[in-house]
Parts: C-alpha cells; sequence; structure tokens
C-alpha cells in the first residue's frame, strides 16, 4: 500500500465528506457519487453506522474510499480493516499518525497554525489538511501557510461550499478540496440522490483538468 495520498487520489480533486447514519444508503450513495464522477469519497467516524457504511463503498469499484474524523490509533486500525484507503483526522495527533504509518495507509490530519503544520511536516508528511478551511481564514490563510512550505500540499475542508470550490482548486498547494455540501444527511435521509449526483458533477466540472 502507497503511503501518498496524492497516488491514492490519482487526479481527484473534490472529496466527498460523508456522515452516513443508516447503512442502507451506502450503496445508493457510492453510485450517485460515481455517476456524478467523484473518484473518492470520506466516510466521518462520527456515526455507528460509519465501519458498515465504509466497508459498502469500499467495495464500490469507482471510488477510493478514506475514513474521516479519526481520532485514535484504534479507529485507524478499525477503518483500514474496514478497507480505508487514507485516513483523515480533523487535527494533527500523534498517536494517529503513528497507527497509519505501521498500517501503511495514507494519513491526513488537520492543521490550522504554522506550528501544527512544521509537526506534520516534521513527522515526514507531505500532505495536510487546512481545516476548518473557511473559519481559519480560507484560501488567504492558506496562502499564507503554503508559502514558506513549498513542499507541502493542502487538502482544504470546512466550510467550503461550491462559491469557494474554484478559488483553492486554482492555487498550486492545493491537491484537491474536501466537503459535506455533495450529500449532506438531509439528502440522504430523503433519498435525494439525483441531487448528490447534481451537485458531485458540478463540482468535478470546476475541477476538471
Ligand atoms: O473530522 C474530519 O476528519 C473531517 O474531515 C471534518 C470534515 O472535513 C468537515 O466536518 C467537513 O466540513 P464541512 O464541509 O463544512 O461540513
Amino acid at each position: 500500500m502507497t503511503t501518498d495520498l496524492a497516488a491514492v487520489l490519482d487526479g481527484a480533486r473534490v472529496m466527498p465528506v460523508l456522515t452516513v447514519r443508516d447503512p442502507a444508503t451506502a450503496g445508493p450513495l457510492a453510485d450517485a457519487l460515481a455517476e456524478g464522477g467523484a473518484r473518492c469519497a470520506e466516510v466521518t467516524f462520527r456515526t455507528p453506522a460509519a465501519e458498515r457504511a465504509l466497508k459498502a463503498m469500499a467495495t464500490h469499484g469507482g471510488l477510493a474510499v478514506g475514513a474521516g474524523t479519526v481520532l485514535s490509533a484504534e479507529q485507524a486500525q478499525r477503518a483500514v480493516a474496514a478497507g480505508a484507503r487514507f485516513v483523515v483526522s480533523p487535527g494533527y495527533d500523534e498517536e494517529v499518525v503513528a497507527a497509519c504509518r505501521e498500517l501503511d495507509v495514507p494519513v491526513v490530519p488537520g492543521i490550522a497554525t504554522a506550528t501544527e503544520l512544521m509537526r506534520a511536516l516534521r513527522a515526514g508528511l507531505t500532505t495536510v489538511k487546512l481545516f476548518p478551511a473557511e473559519a481559519s481564514g480560507g484560501l488567504r490563510t492558506l496562502r499564507a501557510l503554503a508559502a514558506p512550505f513549498p513542499g507541502a500540499r493542502f487538502v482544504p475542508t470546512g466550510g467550503i461550499g461550491p462559491g469557494q470550490l474554484a478559488g483553492y482548486l486554482a492555487d498550486p498547494a492545493v491537491l484537491a478540496v474536501g466537503g459535506s455540501w455533495l450529500a449532506t444527511p438531509a439528502h440522504l435521509d430523503s433519498g435525494d440522490y439525483q441531487e448528490v449526483r447534481r451537485l458531485t458533477a458540478e463540482a468535478v466540472e470546476v475541477g476538471a483538468p
């Protein structure tokens, strides 16, 4: 397995961040995302259904599925056992990073300051998540943080919607953009997969080369 997120994403630039409450929605959700052109997805460990949803989505041929909101080594182990191909955390946690290294799976810790970024770089990581991106100052903050660290790549996430997407994707330091707006719990509750497909296709188009 590679420890490089860029290799797993393989050019995908839009990362749907999912909170799945009912595992029965995982199949149609994966279909809708893939039909909309998504090639990756992050299933957050925020619900009891997360592990089962991840397992179901990981078997979907078209999507590289990772785990989000991973807060401990134990969760990282469970996520990888369920098929996660990468692990995302809201913050920088040494235990999570060490566990992922042991598991040989890419880990993307959240950072919001230069100090946290330096900690991640010192640990040998090159890709981090700017989180919460918009509340931390958005693109201006991302550019300011990226300037002294030309090797760092960012996956800004948090508060981003269709209106901010193009700006982030145009920045050379941005590997991909994450967000929940593509498939919200409300979409899943109402079974509105058509809207998930539409929002995904619209976002993927913005990130197309
Ligand atoms: O906890 C994690 O590991 C996460 O990935 C957090 C998510 O990135 C954000 O909660 C998504 O933010 P919104 O798009 O504003 O809903």
